[in-house]
């Protein structure tokens, strides 16, 4: 429980969307007055790549507003297009042809980079067709476990053959279709093994119902899925007291849709608001969205600050005294548990986190990390198996690893706008998700030095 993965920066990993590639660190300094704006945000990660999936294997061109454009929907429109994909974007509009399911190009070479969404959701997708093709990812991707998904896949008819790790990229996938039927799949590491085989799903030979074994982490993003599927011209029936799905054959059809901005993203900036007692407005999101991170919302408004939720807005007004002393399961959203970490070290009482022993399998072990990364503050935490405890205090100067990890790099940025004397290793991290976060930073007047 105490060895931290201090991965070293995997530039590999990183796309021509990334930014500040050459930058060893960045200094993040206070703005001299609280920080205040409106603002709009890139598309959801999540939204963005299902949608460029299932336009991929759709009937039809597909128009999709409102892409994000960063290391891991590169990544996914970099392997389709290799996959014989045609795939126009301009500004973030992504025109998609699809190929009814029947991939062309095969015994290719697929790298996923750093993203959990293509590694989880590609493999299904190729299982499909007739092929062969060899996947690999990032050092960290080839750490984070698939054997749940892939075993669902073998059991349907593919073939993997595994490079090193039985259950592990980098392997080769001999696809021979998908035969339906029944297939039990655990959700309880990752929400992404059953997105992964519900994306599929439309295209086996017969019917498939996937039960659900024990309970899924993160089960809106589940939900974000089918969701999708629906708009894509794919419905889906829940059984089994909602632990099984059944998907009958059928095709996704062509559409034009506008993604939602990426809540998670949005929740840096809310939470900037009410660290430093300032006001961001987030134009084009509102409250309703199925992004289960919009829960963040609930949790600043007990803190203190106030919240207006417009019909197409959403503004936190942040407060002098921010309030702590409570403890939180955050399984469903476990995404802003860095964000609340940091929070935490403000707040007038501890804060403790729990429910989210899956977040040590993401893109570092999120949990050994942000403890580790607070101590060098002096920040006082425990570190706890499903989660962890932030108790308040006064950040000492120190340099912070972002243990090449998006969301530690933007959620530890935020304790700069706090406190003199912060840096970070490794800025363009934040490429993963979102490319330009220390200009939006700078833009809200926080200090930022990129060196
Ligand atoms: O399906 C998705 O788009 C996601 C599911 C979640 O992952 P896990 O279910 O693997 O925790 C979430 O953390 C990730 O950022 C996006
Ligand atoms: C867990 C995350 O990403 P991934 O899609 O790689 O799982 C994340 O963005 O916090």
């Amino acid at each position: 429980m105490n060895t931290v993965n201090q991965h070293e920066p995997e530039k590999e990993a990183q796309s021509p969307w990334s930014n500040y590639i050459d930058k060893q660190a960045v200094r993040i300094s206070p703005s001299a007055s609280p920080v205040q704006g409106t603002i709009t945000m890139p598309g959801s990660k999540s939204l963005t790549n299902r949608a460029l999936i299932m336009a991929a294997l759709a009937v039809g061109t597909s128009r999709l507003e409102g892409i994000l454009k960063s290391d891991d929907s590169y990544w996914c429109i970099h392997n389709l297009t290799q996959l014989g994909i045609k795939i126009q974007v301009d500004r973030e509009i992504a025109i998609v042809e699809g190929n009814r399911g029947e991939w062309t190009l095969q015994g290719i070479e697929l790298y996923v980079g750093a993203a959990g969404t293509i590694a989880r959701f590609l493999p299904g997708a190729l299982a499909i067709g007739r092929g062969v093709w060899h996947l690999k990812g990032s050092n960290r991707m080839h750490e984070r476990p698939l054997a749940p998904l892939l075993d669902a896949l073998t059991s349907l008819g593919a073939v993997i053959q595994y490079d090193a790790n039985s259950g592990f990229l980098p392997l080769t996938l001999h696809a021979n279709g998908l035969m339906g039927g029944l297939v039990s799949l655990a959700g309880s590491v990752s929400s992404q093994f059953i997105s992964g085989l519900l994306l599929a799903a439309p295209y086996a030979e017969e019917a498939i119902t996937i039960k659900m074994e024990g309970s899924i982490v993160q089960p809106d993003y589940v939900e974000l899925t089918l969701e999708m599927m629906r708009a894509f011209g794919v419905p889906s029936s829940w059984s089994d007291n909602g632990s099984s799905i059944l998907i009958r054959p059928q095709k996704y059809k062509a559409q034009n849709i506008k993604l939602e901005p990426d809540v998670s993203t949005c929740g840096y900036f809310w939470a900037l608001a009410a660290l430093t007692n300032g006001r961001i407005r987030v134009d084009g999101i509102h409250s309703k969205t199925r992004q289960p991170d919009i829960e963040l919302l609930n949790v600043l408004e007990v803190m203190g600050c106030t919240i207006n939720l417009g019909e197409n807005y959403i503004e936190v007004c942040g407060t002098s005294n921010l309030k702590g002393g409570f403890t939180l399961n955050m399984q469903r959203w476990s995404d802003q548990a860095l964000t609340l970490a940091v929070l935490a070290i403000f707040a007038d009482g501890p804060i403790t986190l729990l429910g989210i022993e899956h977040i040590r399998h993401h893109e570092c072990d999120r949990i050994a990390a942000i403890c580790n990364e607070l101590r060098k503050l002096s920040i006082q935490v425990d570190e706890h198996m499903d989660g962890f405890t932030v108790y308040p205090g006064l950040p000492k100067a120190a340099q912070l690893n972002p243990h090449d990890d998006h969301r530690m790099a933007m959620a530890l940025a935020l304790i700069g706008s706090k406190v003199a004397g912060i840096s970070t290793l490794n800025p363009s991290c934040v490429s993963k998700t979102c490319s330009d976060y220390w200009d939006r930073l700078s833009t809200l007047g926080v200090v930022i030095e990129l060196i």
